[in-house]
């Protein structure tokens, strides 16, 4: 009988002593394609039809594209496990791939300590207005004239996250010691989250600096727009972390050019890695090239995860982390 195989797309950088210790249970392959369409007719081959587990990057969409219905219908029928390397699976359809009978796994806890600094980075960055001194001093002109505003403290803030999960629990703690006050908004309230719960209208209302960490879905795709904009309150600030098109780029550039939104800092964009030209154009928002896990800590535990979960599909079909759509049963 032929050995089973895990079907690597990507690259595993750190992990290999982990990953090459699953050779005694599966045979590991990469693709030969360079591009989607090969990828679709590599899959058609029959070349990889004895893929029992894929494990994928975040930056592998690059090779592939989305794991949308159409890769996920040209997939071997021998494939059923996808374990991805990221705490967020937007390029992945869950709903192909429950259809198809796979089931789905990301790499959600141990994200959270390396993207909440991130963002705590840029709530800071923001308040403090640093983007434009820093591009000042670069350019020789040091502070720059005339000088920049002043910054505002976090002390005494309110930041209303949108999203209490891991990560906006690990901000809360963070923001907590910078002595801001923390409200959040969820689908529906969390004990454990230790904060006040608020309607999402009433966090618009009154936060001072709103974070967004929450997954990128249908229900979640411009979860700030125009009429979103409209119930903040002047000068507010905001961060995200999670992915760009849970913000209206475009009703953000609006928001920020009449003075609405005072200050953003963002690592994700609606079409990465392109980015709005008003966003490039205003000083008084700081970007990063989504750089939220980018740590060897973290990059190192992603891969450990999305390898432990590949070996639980491989050894009795388990997976340590299955999405929450189909942890739930739903999806
Ligand atoms: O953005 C990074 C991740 O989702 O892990």
């Amino acid at each position: 009988m032929k050995r089973q195989q895990v079907l690597l797309i990507g690259e595993i950088e750190h992990a290999h002593e982990s990953w090459n210790a699953l050779s005694t249970l599966a045979d590991l392959v990469t693709p030969k394609a360079r591009n989607r369409s090969d990828f679709l007719d590599e899959c058609r081959s029959g070349r990889l039809d004895e893929t029992r587990v894929i494990c994928r990057t975040f930056a592998s969409v690059e090779l592939t594209g989305r794991f949308d219905e159409e890769l996920v219908s040209a997939l071997p029928p021998s494939v059923k496990f996808v374990c991805h390397s990221g705490a967020g699976y937007d390029q992945v359809d869950v709903n192909a791939c429950t259809a198809r009978g796979i089931k789905v796994s990301n790499t959600p806890a141990v994200v959270n300590d390396a993207t909440a600094d991130t963002n705590m980075f840029l709530i800071l960055g923001a308040l403090r207005g640093l983007n434009r001194p820093m591009s000042t001093l670069r350019d020789g002109n040091w502070r720059g004239r005339p000088l920049p505003p002043l910054g505002r403290d976090p002390r005494g803030k309110t930041l209303g996250i949108v999203g209490m999960g891991g990560i906006g629990k690990n901000l809360k703690t963070k923001a907590e010691a910078f002595g801001m006050r923390v409200i959040y908004h969820n689908r529906t309230e969390d004990p454990a989250a230790d904060a006040e719960y608020v309607s999402f209208e009433d966090l618009l209302a009154t936060s001072d600096v709103i974070s967004l960490n929450l997954p990128l879905n249908e229900a979640t795709r411009h979860k700030i727009s125009h009429r979103e904009f409209e119930l903040m309150k002047e000068g507010v600030v905001i961060v995200n972390t999670a992915r760009g098109a849970i913000i209206d780029e475009d009703a953000l550039v609006q928001a920020l050019d009449s003075g609405l939104v005072a200050s953003v800092g963002l690592d994700v964009y609606e079409f990465e890695p392109s980015i709005h030209p008003g966003l490039i154009a205003n000083p008084n928002v700081m970007l990063l090239p989504h750089m939220g896990t980018w740590t060897v800590e973290c990059q190192k535990s992603m891969e450990e995860e999305a390898i432990r979960n590949v070996r639980g599909a491989l050894e009795n079909g388990k997976m340590r982390s299955l999405v929450p759509e189909q942890a739930n049963g739903h999806g």
